[in-house]
C-alpha cells in the first residue's frame, strides 16, 4: 500500500515555464500521518495534485505499489482540495452521493456510502441542509467527505484547517484523529504550529525537494543535533528550509 513519486518533474505553463519541481522523489509513509510542511509557494498543492493524479507529471512517475496507471492511482488515493465547492441547490447528502457515484461507485452502493461518511464527519445534523449554507468548518468537513466516499487507501487534504477559527481548527483535528487510511495520511500545511500530536512524521518541502522525512521526534531533536539547543519548531523548519539542517 505504497504511494511513491519518483524523479518527478512539473512545470505550469508552456511558453513561460515556471517550474515547480525537476525530480522530486518520495514515499507516503503507509499507515502513518504525516504533516507536509512547506512555505508558501513551495509546491505542496502540486505535489499533492500530482500524487492524486489531478496534475500530470511532465517526467516521472506517480506510483501505487509500483503501478503508475492514471485508473490505479485513482482507485487508490483519494484529495482533499484546498478550496471546497459546495454546489447550488443540492444537500450534503446529495452532493456526497453524487462525489461517490462520480468517483464510480455502484449506485446503489451512493447512499451508504455518503451517510456513512456523513457520520465520520460529524455532520449528521447539517445532512438536509443545503451545502451553500454550511459555515467555513462545516465546508471543510463536507470536502473531507467528499475525499472518504472515494475509499482512498491514501488520503491527501490540502491545508484543510487555512483559514478555520480556533475552534473549528481543533474540531477538525479531533476528526483527524479517528482516521486512519492504510495507505497513510498527509496534511499540507505551511504553519510549524500545526505540527501537533494527531502527527506520526513530518515532511518538509523547499525548493522542489524533500528537504525532512522523519519522525516528530526526530524533527524536534534536528534542533539539539545543530547546537541550536531544544530550539523552537519554527526555528527548525526555518534552518530545513534554508538548508542548514538535514
Ligand atoms: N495554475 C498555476 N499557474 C502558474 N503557476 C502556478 C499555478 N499554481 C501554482 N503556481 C505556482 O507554482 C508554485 C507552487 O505553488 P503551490 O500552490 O503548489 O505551492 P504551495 O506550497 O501549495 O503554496 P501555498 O502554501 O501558498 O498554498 C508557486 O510559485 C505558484 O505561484
Amino acid at each position: 500500500m505504497t504511494l511513491t513519486v519518483s524523479e518527478l518533474a512539473y512545470a505550469y505553463g508552456r511558453f513561460r515555464p515556471k517550474r515547480v519541481f525537476d525530480s522530486l522523489h518520495w514515499t507516503v509513509p503507509p499507515g502513518q500521518r504525516t504533516l507536509l510542511l512547506g512555505p508558501n509557494g513551495s509546491g505542496k498543492s502540486t505535489l499533492l495534485k500530482l500524487m492524486c493524479g489531478y496534475l500530470r507529471p511532465n517526467r516521472g512517475t506517480v506510483a501505487y505499489d509500483g503501478e503508475s496507471s492514471r485508473r490505479r492511482i485513482h482507485r487508490h488515493v483519494a484529495w482533499m482540495p484546498q478550496t471546497i465547492t459546495p454546489i447550488r441547490g443540492l444537500s450534503v447528502v446529495d452532493q456526497l452521493e453524487y462525489a461517490s457515484w462520480a468517483a464510480g461507485s455502484p449506485r446503489k452502493q451512493c447512499g451508504e456510502l455518503a451517510r456513512d461518511a456523513i457520520a465520520a464527519v460529524r455532520l449528521e445534523d447539517q445532512a438536509r441542509a443545503r451545502t451553500t449554507a454550511l459555515s467555513g468548518g462545516q465546508l471543510r468537513r463536507l470536502g473531507l467527505a467528499q475525499a472518504l466516499v472515494r475509499q482512498g487507501d491514501v488520503l491527501l487534504l490540502d491545508e484543510p484547517t487555512a483559514g478555520l477559527d480556533p475552534a473549528q481548527t481543533l474540531n477538525f483535528r479531533q476528526l483527524l484523529e479517528t482516521i486512519a487510511p492504510p495507505g497513510g495520511l498527509v496534511v499540507s500545511t505551511h504553519q510549524v504550529t500545526d505540527l501537533v500530536g494527531e502527527f506520526d512524521r513530518v515532511a518538509v518541502l523547499a525548493e522542489g525537494t524533500i528537504r525532512f522525512d522523519g519522525t516528530v521526534d526526530e524533527f524536534a531533536q534536528q534542533g539539539e543535533r545543530s547546537g541550536m539547543g531544544s530550539g523552537g519548531m519554527e526555528d527548525i523548519f526555518t534552518m530545513i528550509v534554508q538548508g542548514g539542517l538535514h
